[in-house]
């Protein structure tokens, strides 16, 4: 199972003094000293924290794994296709959240989602999509041409923490059930089963000892780690819980 860093935060920390520092460059490379295995970032439509210069410079100063988040929108798509990282996740987008608040609705949307992944696909790209753990848009991610689903697990963590951290807390072991569903269902149609959302390193192992799941993202908890002990120690102790949940 592989961790992807979200270093989103690290240029949250940048913008509140629209400076230089700190770089997410030098963040991405210190993720990758402490294990992770790939980045990611969110390139949001009001460029609050991540730049399209940092999404550049992470492409030409790195070897890392790059996995760019971005709206459903002409433009993204055209600067996904010039920068081309390993992967591109869809997420649904809203200007006033404070981070993202559900998956996308792929039932909704579907032709135009399905012209995305399409255009990003003839430029080499993988896409995944950020889907809530629901049936109907597992179903609709395969029809339109998803290699890859991301599920959203925020009720999951929100549960766990609403329960005092009770894993066994029946709404959490409902969330949790929930992911699991969708993850055998993501498997069942051929996708890669990948999650996250909201992971900590209170409630990382149950969704860690999911069956299937190939990647977790992670990003707002390892960043706040990373301000007492640093990012490499905090990716090296994630790898470690992540590891240590699967039984390895
Ligand atoms: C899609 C998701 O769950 C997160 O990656 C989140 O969108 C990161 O971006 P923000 O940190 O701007 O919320
Ligand atoms: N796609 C989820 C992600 O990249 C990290 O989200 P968070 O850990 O910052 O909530």
């Amino acid at each position: 199972m592989e961790l992807g860093v979200n270093i989103d935060h690290v240029a949250t920390l940048r913008q509140v003094r629209r400076t230089w520092e700190p770089d997410p460059v030098w963040a991405a490379v210190e993720a990758h000293l402490g294990g992770a295995d790939g980045i990611t970032v969110h390139l949001r439509e009001d460029r609050r924290h991540i730049h399209d210069e940092d999404v550049r410079r992470l492409r030409e100063l790195t070897q890392v794994k790059l996995n760019l988040e971005m709206a459903a929108t002409a433009e993204m798509v055209g600067i996904a296709c010039r920068i081309k990282p390993e992967m591109a996740m869809l997420v649904p987008e809203g200007r006033q959240e404070v981070t993202t608040e559900g998956g996308l609705d792929i039932v909704a949307h579907e032709a135009a989602l399905k012209d995305v992944i399409a255009r990003l696909g003839e430029a080499g790209i993988v896409t995944s999509v950020f889907i809530d753990a629901d049936p109907a848009q597992i179903a609709a991610a395969a029809r339109i041409g998803a290699r890859v689903c991301e599920v959203h697990t925020g009720p999951y963590a929100h549960a766990f923490h609403g329960a005092g951290r009770d894993a066994e807390a029946p709404a959490v072991v409902a969330e949790l059930q929930r992911v699991a569903a969708a993850g055998e269902a993501i498997r069942a149609l051929g996708m890669r089963f990948n999650a996250g959302h909201a992971l900590n390193y209170y409630n990382v192992q149950p969704i860690a000892r999911l069956p299937g799941v190939r990647e977790l993202h992670i990003g707002h908890a390892i960043v706040s780690r990373a301000v007492f002990i640093g990012l490499r120690a905090a990716v090296a102790e994630m790898k470690r819980l992540m590891r240590e949940a699967a039984g390895g």
